[in-house]
């Protein structure tokens, strides 16, 4: 294998500028400084990319073929081979990977091997799953990648092309493979190992690392190639003669043994030894002159049937994670599976793994793109269509093989045929299962799933009226008495004659702060359970449910809150009925002077120690609601609603506390006004007005509504304050100001400065300036190191 023969012609390039920066700070082992054994964990993934690139290449090839056959007829065989060969010193020596996948022309091998994907310069070198190609430099000085692209129509003589570059430079070479085409159509890394990287020259820890990291990568053939030495007779070499042999070498030592054995004490253990005995005396074999003999095998690796056709019972849970790593190159793990058999009525059967991920992309893809159809264990598509299954359920990943299907179906044919819209029932119905099952059986691993599907369950309950009933009783929510519970735990939990299920919503806040809300406190000090609603999901969710089971949602800041014992509590209510009759004077004067924010003033029967609320009518409105409305709407859109905005803002009511001293206290004020037909106070009733402006306002701002006008609210505030201080009402402050200087319209000449940039806690968990992508997090550790304008690095004494 020589690369370098001397006639070859070499175009040597640079690599781009970005690409030689990030190589050097991600490849280069001087920057890897994590402690030694770090180094080590982290340099075998060389192994796992390559093979994960190969399964990739392979894959391409197969799907190119399916409209192309020129490419591939289905003839020579589809795999993986590693070998490694030790140099005679057995100090160093190389490690060739080769695949005879879709390979690769010159342009592709600049394109994939030396340029950034997306020039921004990351994009290709630290991918979604690791360090990609660049990772061999961990483990080789010097990488040749000789590769070819299959026979075409278009390129009938396809030459094969080596590109080759050492991890310390700064650029590649790209040149015809000197040895010609070998490969026949592929690719073939030959990686030049360090010299501390020897190891990996070795067998078993080749066979290892195959099997920790990629018995799940590649769903073609790996293959290692060994080389085991048998010691055989030598048949050149006169065998010994059989009479000689048992007479000289065993017979002496092992008959007196036996000899001793021979008088049993008639126990059946004794006869059966000494049957043995006999036996080995007669079959003792004449050995022979032996030589050794080196064969070579190619051994697979992955011998083992993929895990979704495997028996479930055969599998560990290891098993299962480390398929789903691999196989959707997800690092986190996943919360939970179900591996099942689908018969669907169409005649098509299928085996299936379902995975509901650790973490989900928000916000959720509107289509799904991880579920891989294999027919028959070869990788067909993950594209099955828009609406292959709901938006909340875009995140399920699973791998489903169909054995009726023919290999070469389309995503045409697919579609036409009922299997899809089978199998996304199936899917669906095991998802669901899944989660119940979890709900009922685990709790710890369910608090786990509702914090990361549990806005998902009530996205699903609004959108997929299908499956509403399953995913609302999926649905958690803090309460005013619990966390974590269910609307059925809820409905255990109601009082007699209680009709409804109470919730207060407000998105963004916290259900600490909720609880403390106006609206909760009679409530909550009764004993009746509230849900504390804070995401903003939450309102649409009870909004577009209205009931459940039959049980109507009640917002507790709106008007129609029904305990349920009002009936029982008549004295109750005659004791409400006088204090209408006392509160009179004062619900006129408020009403009369709030008309511009409320409907209606009442007294309230859910008030405790606040004394006063708004609430919302049933209609209107809540201060929530009010919120999303704002937030959502363009102006547009606004002023096109503006009536129906204006009447459903207003369709409030003011209630009044009428055990609360401050009511009291302002009936009493009211009641002192002069009557219509004397002399009017003019100064009271200003002050009576400001008071009752303030606790409007106050009430408004209570409830979570915003006042109509925050300066002169404040500025009432202002005045009250001075008038309990004893300070003047109209003396004024001291508003004089320092002006600005003259125009100067020149440029300032000092040089600006960039600010050195924050990075916040970054530094303080592991004192590392690059933020890694979080599945890195806990395998590699970077250090910067210091490069000059040419991309050297810059040594320091100390390092
Ligand atoms: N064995 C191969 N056969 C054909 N093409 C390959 C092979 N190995 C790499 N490539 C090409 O080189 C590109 C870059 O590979 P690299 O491993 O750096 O990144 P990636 O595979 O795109 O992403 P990642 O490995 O990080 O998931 C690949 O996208 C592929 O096009």
């Amino acid at each position: 294998q020589d690369f370098d023969a001397p006639d070859v012609p070499k175009e040597k390039h640079s690599y781009q500028s970005d690409v030689a920066r990030l190589r050097k700070i991600v490849i280069n082992r001087q920057a890897l400084l994590c402690s030694r054994s770090c180094l080590t964990e982290n340099r075998e993934i060389f192994l796992r990319e390559l093979i994960s690139n190969a399964n990739d290449a392979l894959e391409k090839l197969r799907l190119t073929a399916l409209k192309d056959k020129s490419v591939w007829d289905g003839g020579d065989p589809l795999n993986v081979t590693i070998k490694a060969i030790k140099d005679e010193d057995g100090k160093s020596g190389r490690i060739i990977i080769t695949d005879t996948g879709i390979g690769m022309s010159t342009e592709e091998l600049t394109k994939n091997l030396a340029e950034s994907g997306d020039g921004t310069g990351t994009g290709n070198l630290i991918g979604a799953f690791g360090l990609g190609f660049y990772s061999s430099f961990l483990v080789a000085d010097r990488v040749y990648v000789a590769s070819i692209p299959p026979k075409t129509a278009a390129n009938p003589n396809p030459v094969q092309h080596v590109f080759s570059s050492s991890a310390d430079d700064s650029s590649y070479e790209i040149f015809p493979d000197p040895r010609g085409n070998t490969l026949g159509r592929g690719t073939e890394i030959t990686l030049y190992v360090k010299e501390d990287a020897t190891e990996y020259l070795e067998e078993d820890r080749l066979t290892a690392l195959v099997n920790k990291h990629s018995s799940y990568s590649s769903t073609f053939p790996i293959y290692l190639f060994t080389q085991t030495m048998d010691e055989v007779p030598d048949e050149d070499e006169v065998p010994a003669s059989s009479d000689e042999t048992s007479t000289e070498s065993e017979t002496p030592e092992s008959a007196p043994e036996a000899e001793e054995k021979k008088e049993p004490e008639d126990s059946d253990e004794a006869i059966v030894e000494e049957e043995a005995v006999n036996e080995e005396k007669e079959a003792e074999p004449v050995p022979p002159k032996m030589k050794t003999v080196v064969t070579d095998e190619w051994v697979q690796l992955n011998a083992l049937p993929p895990l979704w056709m495997r028996d479930p019972k055969s599998a560990s849970d290891e098993d299962y994670e480390l398929f789903y790593t691999a196989f959707w190159k997800d690092f986190t793990k996943p919360l939970a599976w179900q591996h099942f058999s689908g018969d669907s009525e169409s005649g098509v059967s299928f085996k299936a793994i379902i995975y509901l991920p650790g973490k989900l992309q928000q916000p959720l893809a509107s289509k799904s793109n991880d579920i891989k159809l294999m027919v028959k264990r070869v990788f067909i598509t993950s594209d099955l269509g828009e609406d292959i299954l709901p938006k909340w359920a875009s995140w399920v990943k699973a791998v489903v093989d169909a054995e009726d299907l023919p290999l070469n179906v389309s995503r045409e044919t697919l579609q036409s045929t009922r299997f899809l819209r089978q199998m996304k029932q199936i899917i669906m119905k095991r998802i669901l299962q899944l989660f119940a099952r979890i709900a009922e059986e685990d709790e710890d691993k369910f608090k786990k799933i509702v914090e990361v599907y549990g806005s998902v369950f009530k996205l699903g309950a609004v959108e997929d009226t299908k499956n509403r009933e399953k995913l609302t009783a999926l649905t958690r929510f803090t309460t005013t008495q619990r966390n974590l519970t269910s609307l059925d735990q809820y409905l255990e939990n109601k009082k007699q004659g209680q009709k409804q299920i109470f919730y207060l919503a407000e998105m963004g806040k916290s259900a600490e702060n909720l609880a403390q809300s106006v609206f909760v406190e009679k409530l909550h000090a009764r004993g009746y359970e509230v849900l504390l609603l804070t995401e903003p999901l939450d309102e649409i969710f009870v909004q577009n449910l209205r009931h459940y089971k039959n049980v109507p949602f009640q917002d507790v800041a709106k008007a129609g809150l029904k305990f349920g014992d009002e009936e029982i509590e008549a004295q109750e209510k005659e004791e409400k009925k006088e204090q209408e009759e006392k509160f009179r004077p004062l619900l006129k004067y408020l009403k009369n002077h709030s008309k511009d924010i409320v409907r209606d003033v009442v007294v309230s029967n859910r008030l405790v120690t606040s004394p006063c609320a708004v609430v919302a009518d049933s209609h209107g409105y809540t201060a929530n609601v009010e919120r999303m409305m704002s937030a959502s709407n363009t102006k547009g859109q606004q002023q096109q609603q503006s009536y129906m905005h204006e009447f459903a803002k207003k369709a409030k009511v003011l209630e009044i506390n009428a055990r609360s001293p401050l009511i009291e206290g302002l009936l009493r004020r009211v009641e002192q006004l002069p009557g219509e037909d004397e002399e009017p106070d003019v100064e009271a009733e200003q002050e009576l007005d400001e008071v009752a402006s303030i606790l409007i306002d106050g009430a408004l701002v209570r409830s979570g509504f915003e006042v109509p006008d925050s300066n002169i609210f404040f500025t009432r505030v202002d005045r009250v304050l001075r008038r309990s201080l004893g300070v003047s009402e109209t003396a004024p402050t001291d508003t004089t100001v320092k002006p600005a200087p003259p125009v100067d319209p020149e440029l300032p000449t000092e040089e600006y400065v960039e600010p050195p940039p924050d990075f916040g806690n970054q530094f303080v968990d592991d004192k590392v300036g690059v933020q890694l992508p979080d599945h890195l997090k806990d395998q590699i550790s970077i250090e910067m190191e210091e490069i000059d304008e040419y991309g050297n690095v810059i040594e320091h004494d100390e390092l």
